[in-house]
């Protein structure tokens, strides 16, 4: 199936970056869903079980959207998260919009998450602007050794709350977190910001890997939670969890 398929026929593109999935040699996307499979502001849940790509079966599945300043490392996020890899080398930044797929084992449910990586640079702003509606969750993205991405945290709520569905999933991380040299953003200001706007919150490092695993396996926790709530079941917090698995970074934890 062409990228254009892929994103239903909305112009998308990505250059190769140091994270880039390409680097890796696996093309440039994931696979587009199709069918029952195609993202809706519902749950997709396959009446029987469904092959995600060649090779996995899910339960249910969810969009899951990357945002942020340009530079952040939104797609070192995804490729950590997706190939445990993380490649230094120059940056390029990513064009248009991009997505890949990765199923968890929730609790025993298959959770697939089709993860797009948006291009923080303003010129792509309305092509993301396309995306957001459909999205269940967003992982809102800063650059703890960049103060300006910190302080536009506040414009990109407003944007989200503008383009997304309510009930939107929304997680903030301050990304960069093995950089300590070059911290300008302390984590209390994080937690800070996260708390005034009632989001949650936490360090992550597609460098060293901290976090990026739990960022996402919140995620999926939390939508699996909302979708299938057995009846007894307490509320799931995903705040609450987060702060019971999260690692700190070492270097600034009091
Ligand atoms: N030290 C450190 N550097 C990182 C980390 N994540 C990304 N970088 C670097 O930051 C730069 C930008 O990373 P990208 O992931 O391409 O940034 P992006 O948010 O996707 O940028 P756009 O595609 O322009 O929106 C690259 O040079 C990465 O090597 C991290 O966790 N720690
Ligand atoms: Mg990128």
């Amino acid at each position: 199936m062409s990228r254009k398929k892929a994103v239903k026929g909305k112009s998308s593109s990505s250059s190769p970056t140091a994270c880039s999935p390409q680097s890796k040699g696996k093309g440039k996307t994931g696979k587009a869903l199709s069918g029952a499979e195609a993202p809706s502001n519902g749950v997709v849940r396959p009446s029987r079980p469904s092959l995600s790509n060649s090779s996995e079966f899910y339960d249910m599945a969810f969009k899951v959207m990357l945002v942020g300043d340009s530079g952040v490392g939104k797609t070192c996020l995804l490729v950590r998260f997706k190939d445990g890899a993380f490649l230094a080398g120059s940056f390029i930044s990513t064009v248009g919009i991009d997505f890949r797929n990765k199923v968890l084992n929730i609790d025993g449910v298959k959770v697939k998450l089709q993860i797009w990586d948006t291009a923080g640079q303003e010129r792509f702003r309305s092509v993301t602007h396309a995306y957001y509606r459909d999205a269940h969750a967003l992982l809102l993205l800063y650059d703890v050794t960049n103060k300006t991405s910190f302080d536009n945290i506040q414009a990109w709520l407003t944007e989200i709350h503008e383009y997304t569905q309510q009930d939107v999933v929304l997680m903030l991380l301050g990304n960069k977190a093995d950089a300590s040299h070059e911290r300008v953003v302390k984590r209390e200001e994080g937690e800070k910001l996260a708390k005034d706007f009632g989001v949650p919150f936490m360090e992550t490092s597609a460098k060293s890997g901290l976090n990026v695993e739990l960022a996402f396996t919140a995620v999926a926790k939390e939508l699996k939670h909302r979708s299938i709530k057995a009846p007894n079941e307490p509320k799931f917090k995903l705040q609450d969890y987060v702060n019971k698995e999260m690692k700190t970074s070492g270097c600034c934890s009091s």
